[in-house]
């Protein structure tokens, strides 16, 4: 079965919803998204519903290949993209990109 829930960090939610981030980038736990699946997205915080997602692609990415394109997609400069996984993810070379819009 494909996972058909997703927590975000509440600081991401206003961008969600603006559609300036239509990307996260998570680890293995958290990959199996089917395309063109809806998956309903809630804060980490307080497990709070805020919006449901149409996953668009599921992609596996190396550290290294994490581009501006990339950044540009989650609404970052690439260095705090880098950062900010480097906090999630710390010594992950192997994260998947998952892209999503939001459903309406
Ligand atoms: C709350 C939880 O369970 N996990 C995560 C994991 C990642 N992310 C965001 O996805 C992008 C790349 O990882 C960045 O924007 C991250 O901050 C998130 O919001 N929540």
């Amino acid at each position: 079965m494909s996972l058909s829930k997703m927590t975000f960090f509440e600081r991401f939610e206003a961008d969600i919803l603006s559609c300036k981030k239509t990307i996260t980038i998570r680890d293995e736990l958290e990959k199996d998204y089917a395309e063109n699946s809806l998956v309903q997205a809630s804060t980490y915080e307080d497990d709070r519903w805020f919006c449901a997602l149409l996953i668009k692609s599921v992609e596996a990415i190396c550290l290294s290949q994490l581009s501006e394109f990339h950044a540009e997609q989650e609404n970052m400069t690439l260095s705090e993209l880098q950062t900010v996984i480097q906090e999630i993810y710390p010594d992950q070379q192997h994260l998947y990109v998952i892209s999503y819009e939001l459903a309406r």
